[in-house]
């Protein structure tokens, strides 16, 4: 990732008139390159929302994401799909593999789907596989294979087309405590290995400490800014002053 992505003044209305929910009511935002940023808040204050604009999922009532010179609302559909191919990376809290198909083929899809030939496309799934622990997994499927280690493809999977973001809600939401620490600590490092970014939606603080900056945010809007610091003496956020 060699530029931030910058949300600016994002607005998302669902519904109209007296029935219409703000689910985000002017939201600034900038990811910078290789860092990793956890969102954090109530249910119902906007993060999967704000994430799916972020993320090219959704384009917002109002206000502008801007990913290497391009505001992505104004790509059109097929662009901007394209462009979430090739340059984003997701992973969701449970329930993304095919079932159908064995591990190494659900981390090679992405890359097929962005014009990789299969036999390209295979290798790389393999290498990520087997640099995320799971060699000789290559060929179970996602019912053959742990919570913890169906993860581990998502996350081999999202990193496969070397995106510049990779997107995460709620990674370890369906998993024990020591199993969400564990793929966590894969998410961050390797994300940190490639120099994507990581941007995370969690209600869990154990996983937010393992981003270096937080936001908080309540009825669309985000009320807190924090950067992480791992040094002991200090507290574990400090306020941070500017976005
Ligand atoms: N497609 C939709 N149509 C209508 N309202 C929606 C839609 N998606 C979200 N909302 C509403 O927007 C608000 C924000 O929802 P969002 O899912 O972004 O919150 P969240 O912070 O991610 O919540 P949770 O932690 O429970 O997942 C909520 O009031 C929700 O009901």
């Amino acid at each position: 990732m060699t530029s931030p992505l910058v949300a600016s003044d994002l607005v998302q209305t669902y519904g109209e008139g007296s029935t219409a929910t703000h689910a985000l009511a002017g939201v600034s935002l900038t990811v910078a390159p290789g860092e990793s940023l956890a969102i954090m808040g109530p249910s119902g204050s906007g993060k999967t929302t704000l994430l799916h604009c972020l993320a090219g999922v959704i384009s917002p009532t109002a206000g502008s994401v801007v990913w290497r010179g391009a505001d992505l609302a104004a790509l059109g559909d097929r662009r901007r799909t394209a462009l979430r191919r090739t340059d984003f990376g997701f992973v969701f809290q449970s329930g993304q593999l095919l079932p159908e198909l064995p591990a190494v083929e659900n981390a090679a899809l992405p890359l097929m789907l962005a014009g990789t030939s299969r036999v390209e496309a295979t290798r790389v799934a393999a290498a990520w596989l087997a640099h995320l622990d799971l060699a000789g997994m290559e060929r179970r499927r996602p019912g053959e294979l742990s919570g913890g280690q169906a993860q581990r493809v998502a996350i081999a999977r999202a990193l496969a087309t070397a995106p510049g973001v990779v997107f995460a809600d709620e990674p370890t939401g369906a998993l024990d405590q020591a199993t969400g620490a564990d793929v966590l600590n894969v998410l961050t490092g390797a994300t940190r290995s490639t120099g994507a970014a990581l941007v995370v939606v969690t209600h869990d603080e154990a996983v937010a400490r393992h981003c270096s900056r937080m936001v908080t945010m309540r009825d669309g809007r985000i009320t807190g800014a924090y950067v992480h610091h791992d040094t002991a003496d200090q507290p574990a956020y400090d306020p941070q002053a500017a976005r």
